[in-house]
């Protein structure tokens, strides 16, 4: 079954008067405390820019596995560089006993910070082909990190916050691009064994662009059930990670959500690439419950916590295999 994950158009947002701006940031508020996902279209995104990333990351894992394993990073073989299948179980971050994930990864920190950057004294994990590919990555990191500001500010009007309140949490943003390709499954998963098992995401909001593949991804709804998450042509799915929720005194929902195996009975490719784009605040960012989502009725819930630090331990959890 599908869930109900509302859809918000930003266009009046973008580009709309105080009242449209106003009734925006009232749908994608009420969205995001009943599901904590919602589905954005006109977001800014070109398609080209999404396009070319896609086609050149496909290209990059169809090369061969001794090639892609050129880009493990032995130093930082979590935060960046290709990560082979087998080496992360997202679920273990929910202390559960689980499997290897079936997926491979090739995650780039931002490439906007000048350590990052494909010409940067680290380098090694900017693939050298597929040809085209650091351009791609740059383009869709300014894309979606002018969708992320969009998103912050909209989240300002929706929590009766100046504008641009958030913005100073960003100028060193932990934006975090996360490419995985979800392989065919010619050996059937161990029990148990999902394409992504079940987790929180960490962070501030996540901008997903999902594949119309089978085997994908499913959120555990308010009722405690399983469902699917609908794919609308040219949107992003954007959804609320555990130190949002935390910032806005759990009125925003960090919704469990996986990636199930595609049937065994299909015939044809159930191949599935997703382009995943995790936004954080400055790693030195003190986080606590923002003042308008306390209450006397709902006070604070949680102490502050360092943004970095925070995020760094739940990394640290998945990779334990
Ligand atoms: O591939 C997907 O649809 C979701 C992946 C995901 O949940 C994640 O990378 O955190
Ligand atoms: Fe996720």
């Amino acid at each position: 079954m599908l869930a109900d994950i509302p859809v918000v158009d930003l266009a009046d947002f973008r580009s709309g008067d105080r009242e449209k701006r106003a009734a925006v940031a009232r749908s994608f508020d009420k969205a995001l405390e009943e599901a904590g996902f919602v589905t954005v279209t006109n977001h800014g995104v070109a398609d080209e820019t999404t396009g070319t990333l896609y086609r050149l990351t496909k290209n990059f894992f169809a090369l061969p596995e001794d090639v892609k394993r050129g880009y493990v990073l032995q130093s930082d073989a979590k935060t960046k560089g290709y990560i082979p299948i087998g080496d992360e179980a997202v679920a273990l971050t929910l202390d559960a006993k689980a499997a290897p994930d079936l997926c491979e990864a090739l995650v780039f920190p931002n490439p906007q910070m000048p350590n990052n950057r494909p010409d940067g004294p680290e380098k090694q994990f900017w693939p050298a082909e597929p040809a085209g590919l650091a351009p791609a990555v740059l383009d869709y990191f300014n894309a979606c990190t002018a969708l992320s500001g969009d998103l912050y500010r909209l989240s300002a009007l929706a929590l009766d916050l100046p504008e641009d309140y958030f913005v100073p949490f960003f100028n060193e943003g932990s934006f975090v691009l996360r490419l995985v390709q979800y392989p065919d499954q010619i050996v059937p998963p161990l029990p148990g064994q999902l394409r992504y098992g079940a987790h929180h995401d960490y962070g501030g909001f996540t901008i997903l662009r999902q594949d119309d593949a089978p085997g994908g991804l499913q959120v555990f709804d308010r009722s405690g059930q399983w469902r699917d998450v609908p794919n609308e042509p040219k949107s992003f799915v954007i959804n609320v990670g555990d130190l949002l929720a935390r910032w806005t005194n759990d009125r925003w929902r960090s919704t469990l959500h996986r990636v199930v195996n595609p049937g065994r009975e299909l015939t044809g490719s159930t191949e599935r690439l997703s382009m995943v784009l995790f936004t954080g605040p400055n790693a030195d960012a003190e986080i606590l419950p923002l003042p308008t989502c306390c209450t006397a009725e709902h006070p604070s819930q949680y102490p502050p916590v360092t943004a970095g630090a925070y995020i760094r331990g739940k990394i640290a959890a998945s990779h334990q295999v």
